[in-house]
C-alpha cells in the first residue's frame, strides 16, 4: 500500500518546506480492483489500489501504456464501476454497487485529452454548460463563466466559438468548464497530451496558477514524467498487468514552481529515478 506524503507549508522558493500535520483526506481509494470481462477473457486492469489524497494536493499518475491510469481516473469520475473496493470523496462513497451517488459525482470536474466542446456554443456558453444543466439562472452562470474565462486566460475570447480557438485555448475552455461547478476534485486525463511542447509548458504553468487560485485538489494522468514531477506534490507510479501502485514519490519543491525548477539537480534526480523504474518494466 502506498504511503502518504508529508504536507508542505511555509513556501520558501526553491527549498523543501517543513512537514506539518496532514489535512483531512479529500479522496480515499480503498482496495480498488477492476476486472474487465470480454469474449476474449478477463483483464484485471487494477488490483488493490489504496491511496489517500489530501485537500488541495496535486497528485500525478504515471505508468506505462495499459497500466490502468485511465481506468483508475474513470473509476474516480464515476464512469467505471470498480469490481471491488471503495472510492470515498470527503468520506462519502462515490459508488454504491453498480451505481454512482449523483450528489457525489456532481461535485467532480473532469477534463480529458480532447476538449469535447460544443461547436455551436460560444466560449462562455461552453464554460457555463454544467451550471445550465444544474438550473443556475442565465445571468449568474454567465457572470461565473466570464470570471472563469479570465482565470484561464481567455479574456477577450468569451464570445468566440471553438473553431476559432487553438488547441491550447480549447483545453483552457475545458478546464474552465470543469471548474464552473467549483468541484471538490478535479480529475484530468492527459489534458495536454495533444498539445505541442511549448504550449504544454505554458499550460503547466497556468494549471499550477489555476489550481492555487481555486484551491483545487487535482488528480492528473500523464505519460510525461517531467510534467508529472513539475506539477505533482506526489507522483503515483502504476505498474501494469495488473495495475498496482509501485511507488509514491513526494516532490518537495514549494509552489509556485517556475520552469527553472526543472534545472535543479533534485528535480533531475526524481525524473531520472522514475524513468529508470519505468524502464525496468520493459
Ligand atoms: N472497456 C474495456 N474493456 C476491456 N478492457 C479494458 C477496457 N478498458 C481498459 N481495458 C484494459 O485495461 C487495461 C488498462 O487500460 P487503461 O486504458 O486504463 O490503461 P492506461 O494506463 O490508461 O493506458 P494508456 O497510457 O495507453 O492510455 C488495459 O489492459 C486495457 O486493455
Amino acid at each position: 500500500m502506498a504511503k502518504d506524503a508529508k504536507t508542505m507549508t511555509a513556501p520558501v522558493a526553491g527549498r523543501p518546506a517543513e512537514p506539518t500535520a496532514p489535512s483531512a483526506p479529500k479522496l480515499q481509494l480503498v482496495g480498488i480492483t477492476k476486472e474487465f470481462h470480454t469474449k476474449r477473457g478477463t483483464t484485471r486492469a487494477l488490483s488493490d489500489i489504496n491511496l489517500t489524497i489530501n485537500d488541495k494536493e496535486f497528485v500525478s499518475l504515471i505508468g506505462r501504456s495499459g497500466c490502468g491510469k485511465t481506468t483508475l481516473l474513470r473509476t474516480l469520475a464515476g464512469l467505471v464501476n470498480p469490481t471491488a473496493g471503495e472510492v470515498l470523496i470527503e468520506g462519502r462513497s462515490l459508488w454504491q454497487g453498480k451505481h454512482v451517488d449523483p450528489t457525489v459525482v456532481d461535485q467532480l470536474g473532469v477534463v480529458f485529452q480532447e476538449a469535447n466542446l460544443f461547436p455551436w456554443y460560444s466560449v462562455v456558453d461552453n464554460i457555463a454548460l454544467p451550471l445550465r444543466l444544474r438550473g443556475v439562472k442565465r445571468k449568474e452562470r454567465l457572470e461565473r463563466a466570464c470570471e472563469l474565462a479570465e482565470l484561464v486566460g481567455l479574456k477577450g475570447f468569451e464570445k468566440s466559438y471553438p473553431r476559432e480557438l487553438s488547441g491550447g485555448m480549447r483545453q483552457r475552455v475545458a478546464i474552465a468548464r470543469a471548474l464552473s461547478i467549483t468541484p471538490k476534485l478535479l480529475l484530468m486525463d492527459e489534458p495536454f497530451g495533444a498539445l505541442d511542447a511549448l504550449t504544454r509548458e505554458r499550460m503547466n504553468i497556468e494549471l499550477q496558477r489555476i489550481a492555487a487560485a481555486t484551491e483545487a485538489t487535482v488528480v492528473f494522468v500523464t505519460h510525461d514524467i517531467t510534467e508529472a514531477v513539475f506539477l505533482g506534490d506526489r507522483i503515483v507510479h502504476l505498474t501494469p498487468r495488473p495495475g498496482r501502485i509501485r511507488q509514491v514519490r513526494s516532490v518537495e519543491f514549494t509552489r509556485p514552481r517556475g520552469i527553472d525548477v526543472q534545472t535543479e539537480p533534485e528535480f533531475g534526480a526524481i525524473v531520472r529515478d522514475l524513468r529508470h523504474a519505468l524502464d525496468e518494466e520493459e
